[in-house]
């Protein structure tokens, strides 16, 4: 579904991803986990067009989406999630989520003007689709609240509602787990193995609760240094005496630094 082949992307000196290179296949929730500063964050920003990579390539469902910019990945039901939650603050939760339609419908000002019986009509529906993804996620009882005033693991629920707008085929998750408390953590993960099992959205997370990962994700893929160090069920990952090694390497230097 995903194939990343030998991403390369330096920041001036520094070599943030070194020859990159993994498949994600249908039906699965992915991990992706490695040490601070491993490249998790730069590898999703190149995959879903934020940033441009220096080498390699990137393709979704056997297209090449290389160096696409963000919009168009986004159209092709690529979406992703971002570590600090993007939301408009001055926005009520139900204006959050019905901005994704209309920014992927491309609604135009003349659209509006010559087409006003339509514009009304798809916004009828958007509506109606807000409300769904708003049961889904638990967070109905906060519909016309400003999105801003929402506690963290709110806003992390939104943010996956943001993507469920968009009907997305393919998910990719920025530290879901962070901030989260445990109830609302519980509502997340079996929102996303709903999601997986009964609509066939495939995951890739980023997530550093291993509890969180051991749970939910099988394949994990392990990432040191910019380039995968090994990849295989959570159990393998476990045991594995490089992630090991990987992990504590960082804790030490982080001790030293
Ligand atoms: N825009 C940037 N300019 C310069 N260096 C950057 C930039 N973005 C990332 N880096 C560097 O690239 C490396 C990889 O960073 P990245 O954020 O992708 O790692 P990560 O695995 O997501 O880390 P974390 O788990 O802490 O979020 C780090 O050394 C980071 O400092």
């Amino acid at each position: 579904m995903l194939s990343v082949q030998d991403l390369v992307k330096n920041f001036g000196g520094l070599r943030a991803i070194d020859h990159c290179t993994f498949d994600v296949q249908r039906g699965t929730i992915t991990g992706l986990i490695g040490p601070n500063g491993a490249g998790k964050t730069t590898l999703f920003n190149i995959i879903t067009g934020f940033i441009s990579p220096d080498a390699g390539r990137v393709r979704f469902k056997g297209d090449d989406i290389t160096n696409l910019p963000a919009h168009r990945i986004f159209d092709k039901k690529l979406c992703r999630t971002f570590q600090i939650p993007r939301e408009h603050p001055s926005m009520t939760v139900i204006e959050n989520l019905m901005l994704v339609a209309s920014e992927q419908s491309g609604e135009r000002i003349w659209n509006a003007w010559l087409r006003p019986g339509h514009v009304r009509r798809q916004e009828d529906e958007t509506r109606k689709r807000a409300i769904e993804v708003l049961d889904f996620i638990e967070l109905d009882h906060l519909r016309d609240e400003y999105a801003g005033k929402l506690s963290g693991g709110q806003k992390k629920l939104l943010e996956l509602g943001r993507t469920l707008m968009a009907e997305p085929e393919m998910v990719l998750l920025d530290e879901p787990g962070a901030g989260v408390n445990r109830t609302l953590m519980k509502r997340l993960v079996g929102n996303i193995e709903y999601l997986c099992r009964e609509r066939g959205i495939i995951f890739l997370l980023i997530e550093h609760d291993m509890d969180l990962v051991m749970r939910l994700c099988d394949p994990v893929i392990v990432m040191s240094e910019g380039r995968k160090l090994m990849q295989g069920t959570p159990d393998e990952v476990r045991s594995d005496k490089r992630v090991l090694d990987a992990y504590l390497g960082g804790q030490y230097a982080a001790a030293e630094g």
